[in-house]
């Protein structure tokens, strides 16, 4: 019987997985390919943007599935064995601070891998802040030594130092993968070629004890979080860009992250809002984003205060 090939992207919070996800689907149009997107924060907005380029995808939400092993993925794992016809190819997007190794060691318990076939992990890194990364978050290092193929993105906006520096690090964390350099996550399809995982050849115990649901899930050891706001109100958006420019600036260590939908007051849209570090994008939505209110920006971060959040958001309300 033929195996579903998977394939897990990891990466920190806004390395770009979901970018180089659309890019690869894009290259694959026309494949019987599914997604799981799993996301850190309660509401799904990386489902809608993959929805553009594949219709199965399948969302998991608030809550690592590393963490829930025995849970949602394996109800979705089961549902897709029954599909008509089998995909052909699963893609599993990690959340940004994800532990991968607990991740695939699900594709070598003996009940998945007689239908599943763990192709690669892939470490998508953004070269612009993985230096800075790898000091504050010890997922990175993690993600990074578990992958069988980095993705080193963003390349056009990092300097030389930065992507010498990133490639060195690269390296000495994981001599094994190969490194491909990246802008807007656009890498030759041929990456993803017949391929099995280094992960799959790990000792059967290793794999067992990675693959044990824990009592308590890594994201309660961690001290990252998120907050969800929802707005009925438009935005000035202008308004918001100058308060939240300003704050990525002023709480670059605590913010790692914002993703979300705002709609304008100016022209009534709806514009898809994202912040790595200290960059911050507010374009039109390219399609309609499934969120309950007309406005939901999820901020995830270390240490983050809802209520200080919410006041901050809240500057860049219309009046
Ligand atoms: N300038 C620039 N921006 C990029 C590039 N690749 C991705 N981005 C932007 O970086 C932000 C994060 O990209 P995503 O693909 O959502 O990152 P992610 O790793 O999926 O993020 P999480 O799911 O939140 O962990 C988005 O605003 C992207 O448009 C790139 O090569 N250059």
């Amino acid at each position: 019987m033929k195996k579903i090939q998977v394939t897990i992207l990891t990466g920190f919070l806004g390395a770009g997985k979901t970018t180089l996800l659309n890019a690869l689907l894009q290259q694959l149009n026309g494949q019987n390919n599914v997604v799981i997107e799993n996301e850190f924060g309660q509401v799904s907005i990386d489902g809608g943007l993959v929805r553009q380029y594949s219709s199965d995808v399948y969302e998991i939400s608030n809550g690592c599935i590393c963490c829930s092993l025995d849970d949602e993925l394996f109800d979705v794992l089961t549902e897709l064995v029954h599909e008509d016809p089998v995909p052909d190819h699963l893609f599993i997007e990690a959340t940004g601070v994800a532990d991968s190794g607990s991740l695939s060691g699900i594709f070598l318990r003996r009940d998945i891998s007689q239908r599943y076939e763990l192709a690669q992990v892939i470490g998508v890194v953004d070269a612009t802040n993985v230096a800075q990364r790898l000091e504050e978050a010890e997922e990175v290092s993690r993600q990074i030594t578990a992958a069988d193929l980095l993705v080193l993105n963003k390349i056009q906006e990092a300097t030389e130092e930065q992507i010498a520096e990133a490639r060195d690090l690269l390296r000495q964390l994981n001599p094994f993968a190969p490194v491909v350099p990246s802008e807007d996550g656009r890498i030759p399809v041929s990456w993803l070629e017949t391929r099995r995982s280094r992960m799959a050849f790990q000792l059967p115990e290793s794999v067992a004890a990675a693959a044990k649901p824990k009592a308590t899930s890594h994201l309660q050891q961690s001290d990252i979080s998120s907050t969800t706001h929802t707005f009925d109100q438009p935005f000035d958006l202008n308004q918001l860009r100058h308060v939240l420019t300003v704050s990525l600036m002023l709480y670059a260590k605590q913010i790692y992250r914002i993703k979300g939908v705002v709609k304008s007051k100016e022209d009534g849209q709806s514009y898809l809002l994202q912040s790595t570090g200290k960059a911050l994008q507010i374009t039109p939505a390219a399609a309609p984003l499934s969120t309950d209110s007309p406005s939901t920006l999820v901020v995830i971060g270390k240490g983050l205060k809802k209520e200080a959040i919410e006041r901050l958001l809240r500057q860049g309300v219309a009046r």
